[in-house]
């Protein structure tokens, strides 16, 4: 996005005309001026009229803006400018205007020669952008008005190919270009109804500290969901997914939502259970959520009080701690039925501190699809917050800190409050070193009494981990189902 801002800032700037087309000129810097990408997508809300003109071999279809608002030319025509403004090279220097011989027509070169050239499974394709003035007079005087639109050229022999697989490509990254470019959300309820603020968050998955292979399988399950349509709709499930995040605080789970919220641009529906009274608000929220987003409860241990353990799913009374009405057993029947099928591309994501206190109704296999620990800093973890922290990816302080990371359980979150003490990188890292071995006294005390506690087959009493599938990083593990 930022190269495509770039070269159009540049392009503007780098305007040259025709010396022939001097008259124009003017009018041309309009049209750069409007292909700064806000506006852009104003010029481009009209549509197009198709029409094949044959000149020796080369075939040409006009895109041009129509008066019919529904018209299926208003989408192409409004495609094809969100399309090519990601094909303009980032190396343009300057966008050429020029006057078609013995016509009225000025070509836009989007880029620096005879015109905007896209290769698509092997077939060429060479785009102009065309302006004209317009005059008609009225009772009320002479107005004009520009009319602008896209000249496609390419070797006849690919029309067939280009209308079953060009434009329709076209349409369809459009979309995908303009759920990027859209401005994410972030929802938060009061009883039934949810506030929206924009989300900024800065978290990415690249910015996030977490072992590399488990950062690696969450990618490609993310970007396996989103594939999915069709496989969904053939094995008659809804389109969602599923992820409890578990782990101490501090340790990036809500960065990992953000960071995923941020990858796929989803908006986030952050659900506070405490916040609703009723199973009838619960259902409210869920039937407002869109498609495309997800739902987040935090600290799902302390959103709902679990009671009567014993029973069965459906008559477990699971109330919140302000003594309102929505149950668990509401909520998941919402989530499993009416919010699964009502909307598609659904995450929904839980976290916790405590995993081994959920109620088992939760953990149910189909219920969450993957169970992630996120765990105390090793040392990809820590190689990701140096080079966020201050753009390092070695150092000769790095093989100590590695290996008090191995002994010493320290969250990211305490890894980055030391790594953000000083621009310095050196001074940082040192401080980092001191805190790390201040913390591995620390926990040497605690150590020698724990260890009365020790029981015969070397487990702490009370502290048994639940079974956990581990991979990469010592302290990280993703259980996937
Ligand atoms: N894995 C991580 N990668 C990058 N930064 C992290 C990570 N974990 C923690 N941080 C830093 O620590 C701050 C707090 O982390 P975050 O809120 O994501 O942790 P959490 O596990 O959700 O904590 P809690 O359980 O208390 O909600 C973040 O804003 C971020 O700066």
């Amino acid at each position: 996005m930022d190269s495509h801002r770039q070269t159009l800032e540049s392009a503007k700037k780098y305007l040259t005309t025709a010396a022939s087309v001097a008259a124009s000129a003017m009018l041309a810097r309009t049209v750069v001026k409007e292909f700064l990408p806000n506006e852009l997508r104003t010029l481009l809300s009209s549509g197009f009229d198709r029409l094949f003109s044959r000149v020796s071999t080369d075939s040409v279809i006009v895109i041009r803006q129509t008066e019919r608002r529904w018209h299926i030319s208003n989408e192409l025509y409004d495609a094809a400018g969100t399309y090519l403004r990601t094909k303009i090279s980032p190396a343009l220097k300057r966008l050429r205007a020029s006057k078609e011989k013995e016509k009225n027509n000025i070509i836009i070169s989007l880029d620096d020669g005879e015109g905007l050239t896209d290769v698509f499974e092997g077939v060429e394709y060479k785009w102009q952008l065309m302006l004209q003035q317009e005059t008609s007079s009225s009772r009320v005087g002479e107005t004009s008005a520009d009319v602008r639109w896209y000249e496609l050229n390419f070797h006849s022999k690919y029309k067939d190919v280009t209308l079953n697989t060009y434009l329709p490509h076209i349409l369809d990254r459009s979309k995908e270009i303009k759920a990027m470019d859209r401005r994410l959300k972030l929802h938060m309820n009061e009883n039934d109804s949810w506030s929206e603020i924009d989300l900024h968050h800065p978290a990415t998955m690249d910015t996030l500290a977490m072992d590399a292979q488990l950062k690696r399988t969450i990618l490609e399950d993310l970007a396996r969901f989103v594939k999915r349509k069709e496989y969904y709709k053939r094995i008659g499930k809804a389109w969602k997914r599923g992820y409890l995040l578990f782990g101490p605080p501090g340790t990036g789970k809500s960065s990992l939502i953000a960071a995923i919220a941020n990858y796929l641009r989803f908006d986030i529906y952050d659900l506070d259970l405490k916040e609703v009274n009723r199973n009838s608000d619960l259902k409210s929220l869920l039937i407002e959520m869109t498609n495309k987003s997800m739902l987040v409860i935090e600290d799902i241990d302390c959103s709902v009080d679990l009671q009567n353990r014993d029973g069965e799913e459906g008559e477990k009374e699971t109330k919140s701690h302000n003594n309102n009405d929505v149950t668990l057993s509401a909520l998941l029947n919402l989530i499993d039925g009416l919010w699964s099928t009502s909307g598609e591309e659904r995450i929904i994501v839980l976290t916790t501190n405590y995993k081994d206190q959920l109620d088992p109704a939760l953990l149910r296999p189909g219920r969450m699809d993957m169970h992630i620990h996120m765990g105390y800093c090793g040392p990809d973890s820590f190689r990701v917050l140096a080079s966020n922290y201050h753009a390092i990816d070695e150092h000769p302080l790095f093989e100590e800190i590695d290996c008090l990371l191995k002994e010493v359980e320290a969250t990211p979150a305490e890894v980055a409050e030391e790594l953000m003490r000083s621009d310095d990188a050196d001074i940082a890292l040192g401080a980092l070193i001191l805190f790390l071995q201040n913390k591995r006294k620390g926990e040497g005390r605690e150590e020698i009494l724990l260890e009365s506690l020790r029981t015969d087959d070397g487990v702490i009493d009370g502290e048994k981990k639940p079974l956990e599938i581990g991979q990469g990083e010592d302290q990280t593990s993703a259980e996937s189902k």
